[in-house]
């Protein structure tokens, strides 16, 4: 069985800045890159769910899992987040909304961190921990 805690720095695309937000971190406008479906919240705000946590603490492995019905096992292959992932849940015309799956390595203090934008509509935050990796937060 494979192990979860290696490290996975040499995962990360080279050029890529740890620590930093570019724009193309993907956090503009809703919809703008047209990933919403039609429905009868067209033209409103989703509510929106934000997934945040450090990097390979789970957070694109529960998306996958609960809304998209992928196997735990399948989350193995899972490749690190580098933007913004927009996903729109519409499951019925009552149950709609927007779920950003975060990469792990924001910094909330970079000055280019919009953070109008990420929370000002955000309904609510799942902040992931990795609870077998303690000594992150220590
Ligand atoms: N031990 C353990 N590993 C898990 C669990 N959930 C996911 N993983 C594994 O942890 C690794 C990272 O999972 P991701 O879902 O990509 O983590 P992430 O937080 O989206 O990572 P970034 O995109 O880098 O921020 C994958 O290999 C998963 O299979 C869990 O509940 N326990």
């Amino acid at each position: 069985m494979q192990s979860y805690e290696q490290d996975d720095d040499d995962q990360y695309n080279a050029g890529y800045d740890v620590g930093s937000f570019p724009k193309d971190f993907g956090y503009g406008p809703f919809d703008q890159d047209g990933d919403g479906l039609p429905g009868p919240l067209v033209g409103e705000q989703k509510p929106r769910i934000l997934l945040m946590g450090l990097r390979r603490s789970g957070k694109s492995s529960i998306q996958k899992v609960v809304f998209h019905k992928m196997s735990p096992n399948e989350t193995l292959f899972l490749e690190s987040t580098n933007k913004i992932i927009k996903d729109d849940i519409s499951n019925s015309s009552f149950v709609q909304f927007q779920i950003w799956d975060f990469p792990g390595q924001i910094d909330f203090f970079d000055p280019t961190f919009d953070s109008d934008m990420i929370f000002g509509g955000c309904g609510a935050l799942v902040f992931v921990i990795d609870a077998q990796v303690v000594t992150k937060f220590t």
